[in-house]
């Protein structure tokens, strides 16, 4: 696939991957852009439709899937999520770094395509923290926010498989985790920077 490689952020709910990526793209306007994914569930206060996700019924999203629309898509904490291919050429077809943020079956799953992404795994210093920092966010409800602490101890368990991923950062202070990032992004940032990233 022609264009710089693009970059998948996984790692459980809360860990920080939204709040690293939009430190990264603000940072980097112009060289990096987000793989705008589609959902069901419900939007949160601030987010917007067609800049976090795509917004829509478990209808459409079944249609897009059985019509070949969709590179991965995963059930989520009683949600549907997925990744479309126009979301990623979209992307590609400005010359930026596509951006996915992805769970652990997405992770496996695009493993399987031609993507050819750098895999990140942000992770929380401890279950603890990660509960505080969900919690304090106030998006959830206890249910949801039961599943999702759920689905972040399996993650932690399987993201220990040698081989998943790249670079795995640890987010305890966000500036020192930020920087890691950047670090680990650094040569395809370059690459792109300086307008060689074509294949
Ligand atoms: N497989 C897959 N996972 C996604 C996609 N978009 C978001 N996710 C993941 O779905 C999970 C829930 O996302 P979200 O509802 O935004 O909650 P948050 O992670 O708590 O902010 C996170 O682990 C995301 O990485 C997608 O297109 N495909
Ligand atoms: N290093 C950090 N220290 C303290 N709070 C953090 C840190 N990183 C993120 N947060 C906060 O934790 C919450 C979860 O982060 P978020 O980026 O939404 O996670 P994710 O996208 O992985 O679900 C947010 O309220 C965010 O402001």
């Amino acid at each position: 696939m022609a264009g710089p490689r693009p970059v998948v952020l996984s790692g459980p709910s809360g860990a920080g991957k939204s709040t690293l990526l939009k430190m990264l793209m603000k940072e980097f306007e112009g060289v990096f852009g987000f793989s705008v994914s589609h959902t069901t569930r419900k939007p949160r206060p601030g987010e917007e439709n067609g800049k976090d996700y795509h917004y829509v019924s478990r209808e459409v999203m079944q249609a897009g899937i059985d019509k070949g629309d969709f590179i991965e898509n995963a059930e989520f904490s009683g949600n549907m999520y997925g990744t479309s291919k126009v979301a990623v050429q979209d992307v590609q077809a400005r010359n930026l770094i596509c951006i996915l943020d992805i769970d652990m079956q997405g992770v496996k799953n695009i493993k399987k395509t031609d993507l050819n992404p750098i895999y990140i795994s942000i992770q929380p210093p401890s279950m603890d923290i990660l509960e505080k920092r969900l919690r304090d966010r106030k998006t959830e409800s206890e249910e949801s926010l039961q599943k999702r602490l759920q689905a972040a101890n399996v993650d932690l368990q399987i993201s220990k498989e040698a081989g998943l991923f790249d670079v795995v950062i640890v987010n305890n202070d966000l500036e020192e985790a930020y920087r890691d990032l950047k670090g680990a992004l650094l040569e395809e940032i370059q690459k792109v920077q300086k307008g060689s990233a074509k294949a």
